[in-house]
């Protein structure tokens, strides 16, 4: 891939997809350039991964094909009144912020411009990414090409309808921390057994992949793949009842509810 690829903001998410985009071969670190808001993040991302820096958002923001949006919500319209007479015609706008609407960022702009919302997650840093993105009508077959091909290039991605945009934080932009957390829980739990820490970690991490991959990859419905591990009269089913009566699935789905209502104030 020939373009320039920019990002506003290099914290957690904008690394996660960068050491993605870079692991991948598909671009050369020289084509990526970012500017953030500390001088000492510039010099440990130019150090980490031989990407351009700059001091400047607006340096950036002129000179990329593809520009990440990668700040938090509440930062995007102070950067885009800096960067808005920076962006060429053919430059693709990229919003990785929750709660971040099309609608915004063309008001925001108040041009016509190429608008891209997007909601990925950190697991791109391994190449394992899950991403949702919506696009506007200035978005042509070939930049779409394009964009697809960025964030293939760190794991999967879906388009959908912008509607649905505010739901997807809860289900997997910030669905790996409750993954965290559940794997932690594992591994205090195989500790109190006796399992050294780190090897419960092991344990526990490779079993959630194994499950997740089992679901994707056998099509079988995750009630039935359940019913396979719970022996009659066996260990699981005990779990099982456990978590139950503890409310764990209705936990899951109240953080979920949690997390796309303060979605749509962001
Ligand atoms: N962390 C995650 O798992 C995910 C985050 N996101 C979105 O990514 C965006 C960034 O989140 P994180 O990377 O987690 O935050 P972060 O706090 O790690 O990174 C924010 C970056 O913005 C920079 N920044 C702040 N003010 C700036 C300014 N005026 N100009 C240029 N850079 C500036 C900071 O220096 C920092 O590099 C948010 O909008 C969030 O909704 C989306 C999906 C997942
Ligand atoms: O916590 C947040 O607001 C961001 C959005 C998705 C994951 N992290």
């Amino acid at each position: 891939m020939k373009k320039k690829i920019g990002f506003i903001g290099c914290g957690k998410m904008a690394q996660a997809m960068i050491k993605g985009l870079i692991s991948s071969g598909t671009i050369s670190p020289k084509q990526i350039m970012v500017s953030a808001k500390t001088h000492t993040t510039l010099e440990l991302v130019k150090e980490k991964y031989s990407i351009q820096t700059a001091n400047d958002n607006r340096v950036v923001a002129g000179w990329s094909d593809i520009l990440f949006l990668a700040v938090k919500p509440e930062i995007h319209k102070e950067v885009i009144q800096e960067i808005k007479q920076e962006i060429a015609e053919h430059t693709v706008i990229i919003t990785v912020a929750a709660g971040i609407t099309i609608g915004f960022l063309e008001k925001e702009f108040d041009k016509q411009i190429k608008a891209v919302r997007s909601m990925p997650n950190t697991p791109s840093f391994v190449g394992e990414g899950m991403s949702a993105l919506c696009i506007n009508e200035e978005v042509s077959k070939e930049d779409m090409d394009d964009v697809l091909k960025i964030f293939r290039s760190f794991g999967q991605v879906e388009v959908i309808k912008e509607q649905l945009m505010d739901s997807i934080p809860a289900i997997s932009g910030s669905s790996p921390a409750y993954v965290y957390l559940f794997i932690e829980a594992l591994a205090d739990g195989g500790v109190r057994n006796g399992i050294p820490r780190e090897q419960a970690y092991r344990f526990a991490s490779q079993a959630v992949l194994g499950a997740a991959k089992m679901v994707l990859e056998t099509g079988i419905h995750p009630g039935e793949l359940k019913d396979q591990v719970c022996t009659p009269g066996g260990a699981t089913i005990e779990a099982v009842a456990a978590l139950e009566e503890n409310g764990f699935r209705a936990a899951v789905l109240q953080a979920m509810d949690k997390c796309t209502e303060k979605t749509k104030k962001l």
